[in-house]
């Protein structure tokens, strides 16, 4: 087998092209969507996301700003920064860039996000929407693989999915809404016992273990669907956990690192954003 690969950068620009109609004709009622971006300190991975958040916003013709503020803020002024943001009636959506600097509480921040306007879908109450199954703000990274399998035209419903991971950004909210189409779901993580036994069970494997290299053909069935959403940076070079070449041998599809699913983050907190502005405008 030599799989095919599904690449998010492709997908991430067709539905960004879409978005951008769907916002021209938004304008024509008068809406503007508005996203407003947070970032705490200087990490570069992170100034480089939150540019292109905004850059991609503006892109599709919204609103977009972007604070960037001290490492040294204190955790009251960001609280007191999202409590302004949550009441200023042309911003749809509030996003906090994550990581956080250690003196401040990233699940308080979170929490302090009006969840209607939680467009990052991390809220406790978002989170629980997402659990029992209604329709809300996904976290990005999880929608958009479930957007990439739906558009590649890959069944859930009844498939064995493995992943690899239990973030709270990735890991657990994928499995959850892979079990919301009628997958039968296996969590693994760094304590699971003979990784390999799992995985090879696996239709759909899903890898966010953020560990270089982690699985390779030897953890995978064959035909078995891989998706990589691993991020590292290895001697400069960006890679993921899944080595991609022992796995493309088995794989029927697999996503590559870069240009697989980190292109779709962004794009489904576009769409998220122009879902808040839409319900806070009563569309
Ligand atoms: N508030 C949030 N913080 C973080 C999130 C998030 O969803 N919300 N996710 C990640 C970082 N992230 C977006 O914020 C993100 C990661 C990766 C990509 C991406 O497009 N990656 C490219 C490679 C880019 C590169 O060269 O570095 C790819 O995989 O092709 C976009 C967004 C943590 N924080």
């Amino acid at each position: 087998m030599s799989a095919e690969v599904i690449y998010g950068k492709d997908l991430a620009a067709e539905i960004r092209e879409e978005m951008r109609q769907e916002v021209a004709r938004m304008k024509q009622d008068g809406i503007i969507p508005g996203l407003t971006v947070v970032l705490i300190g200087e990490d570069p991975a992170s100034q480089s996301y939150v540019k292109g958040k905004k850059k991609a916003s503006e892109k599709v013709g919204m609103k977009s700003n972007l604070i960037e503020l001290p490492a040294s803020t204190s955790q009251e002024e960001l609280l007191d920064l999202l409590n302004d943001l949550n009441k200023d009636v042309g911003v749809h959506g509030i996003l906090v860039q994550l990581p956080l600097p250690d003196h401040i509480d990233e699940q308080a921040v979170i929490e302090a996000i009006d969840p209607s306007k939680d467009v990052d879908g991390f809220h406790p109450i978002n989170v629980g929407r997402m659990m029992t199954g209604e329709d809300t703000f996904y976290p990005c990274t999880p929608y958009g693989i479930m957007v990439m399998l739906e558009r590649a035209n890959i069944t859930v419903e009844g498939k064995h999915v493995v992943v690899v991971g239990r973030s709270n950004l990735v890991g657990k909210p994928v499995g959850q809404l892979l079990l919301n189409q009628n997958a039968t779901v296996t969590y693994c993580h760094s304590r699971t016992k003979d990784l390999s036994a799992h995985t090879r069970q696996a239709d759909i494997l899903i890898v966010a273990a953020g560990k270089a290299g982690l699985i390779d053909g030897s953890h995978i069935k064959d035909g078995a669907v891989v998706i990589d959403v691993g991020v590292n940076r290895v001697n400069d070079k960006l890679t993921g956990d899944v080595d991609f070449d022992s796995a493309a041998a088995k794989a029927s599809y697999i996503t590559p690192v870069p240009k697989g699913v980190g292109p779709m983050t962004i794009t489904m907190l576009l769409h998220n954003t122009i879902k808040a502005a839409k319900r806070i405008e009563g569309k």
